[in-house]
């Protein structure tokens, strides 16, 4: 049987709901498919050699040939019901988290001395933050928000703390295009912001090494930072033609002032870890060779105070400030779905992932 307009709708709902990232080639061969079933044979320019990302989706597209539409249809109904078969949930339990938990692919989240820790876990990537991390992290701060531990802490496993967005998001094009995966993306962002504006409990961030995009802007809605002498900050929007995101637009300008918040933000100045103490967004350095041993000694100690008392005084700390966040959050995730579109921002973008730039 033939497959009909709704299924290929229903496909298309689908794929946006994947668990598992099926990788670029399966993407590339969805979206040519979804392109023939919907407009026929190729019929646009052939992108210049530069242009990676278009011209491997051109490539995609124009292999189909003249394969009619219907069967394009089909084949992409086919295809993606082959994806859901086969994304089965992965039995592998992290280590120190409860049976019945979620489980997590770049995440480790460990449950201890009534503290709950997420640790970022791609450190081959410098723990850089893809979609689906971007969608375990939110399903951690609320499980974390929910347990019985009294303070949440967040860190990376290996030399970085993060390295920030993902730059391969951008290539993860969905059918609807640039513009739709722009969209989405600020749905996305104003959702992971407004999980840590929201978050009920204390909320320490060990920072191990350095720090980086979305990583240190969300920084300023944590309750304490402890960093390790050899992080660093660094917040690059305008070398990567972007804008602050996390709150910082407002956070960083009320904690260190608008002056020292211009070159974080604006010039994309890197701090080290005791310019950013001496700034207001870290709380404490410690000595590399110390960090983990200090740090943890410390957070166990707090870890046993009453936690109704932490929860409220937190509230009473933040809650003034809720809707303001949540505005803030909502207009920089709107500014971004437009930045992202830029010139500036592809062509930086295109500069890093074809290995002629990093920060
Ligand atoms: C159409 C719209 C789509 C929008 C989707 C957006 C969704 C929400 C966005 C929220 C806003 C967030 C903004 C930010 O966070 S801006 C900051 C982005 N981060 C960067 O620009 C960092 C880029 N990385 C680097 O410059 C360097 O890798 C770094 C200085 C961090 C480390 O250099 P080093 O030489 O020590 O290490 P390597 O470069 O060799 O790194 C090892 C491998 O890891 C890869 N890597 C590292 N960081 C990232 C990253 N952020 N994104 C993708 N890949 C990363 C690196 O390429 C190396 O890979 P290979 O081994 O394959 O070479």
């Amino acid at each position: 049987m033939r497959a009909s307009q709704e299924d290929f709708e229903s496909a298309m709902n689908q794929v946006k709901l994947l668990k598992k990232d099926p990788g670029n080639e399966v993407k590339l061969r969805l979206y040519a498919l979804y392109k023939q079933a919907t407009e026929g044979p190729c019929n646009m320019p052939k992108p210049g050699v530069f242009d990676f990302i278009n011209k491997a989706k051109w490539d995609a597209w124009n292999a189909l040939g003249s394969l009619p539409k219907e069967t394009a249809r089909q084949n992409y109904v086919d295809l993606v019901s082959s994806l859901t078969s086969s994304s089965e949930p992965s039995s592998q339990v992290k280590p120190g988290a409860d049976r019945g938990q979620q489980e997590y692919e770049n995440l480790v989240v460990t449950s201890e001395d009534g503290i709950t820790k997420i640790m970022f876990n791609r450190p081959t990537r410098k723990n850089a933050i893809s979609t689906q991390m971007y969608q375990e992290i939110m399903l951690a701060l609320k499980a974390a928000s929910k347990d019985d531990s009294t303070i949440t802490v967040v860190t990376g496993n290996g030399d970085y703390y993060c390295s920030g967005n993902d730059l391969a998001n951008f290539t993860d094009i969905p059918p609807g295009g640039v513009e739709e995966k722009a969209k989405q993306s600020a749905i996305m962002l104003r959702d992971f912001v407004g999980t840590f504006i929201d978050f009920p409990k204390p909320l320490v961030a060990v920072v191990n090494g350095p720090a980086v995009g979305i990583s240190v802007t969300i920084l300023g809605l944590f309750d304490a930072v402890y960093a390790s002498d050899r992080a660093t900050f660094h917040t690059p929007f305008s070398h990567l033609g972007l804008s602050p995101e996390g709150c910082a637009s407002y956070t960083f300008p009320k904690i260190m002032g608008p002056a020292k918040a211009t070159e974080m933000l604006i010039f994309g100045k890197k701090l080290t870890a005791g310019e950013a103490c001496a700034q207001g967004l870290v709380t404490e350095v410690f000595p590399d060779s110390t960090f983990q041993k200090e740090v943890w000694t410390r957070l166990k100690a707090y870890s046993k105070l009453p936690p109704n008392s932490m929860r409220i005084s937190k509230q009473v700390i933040r809650n003034m400030e809720k809707e303001k966040l949540h505005a803030v959050n909502a207009e920089e995730s709107s500014v971004l779905q437009e930045r992202w579109l830029s010139d500036e921002c592809i062509n930086a973008t295109m500069n890093f992932l074809s290995k002629k730039a990093k920060l």
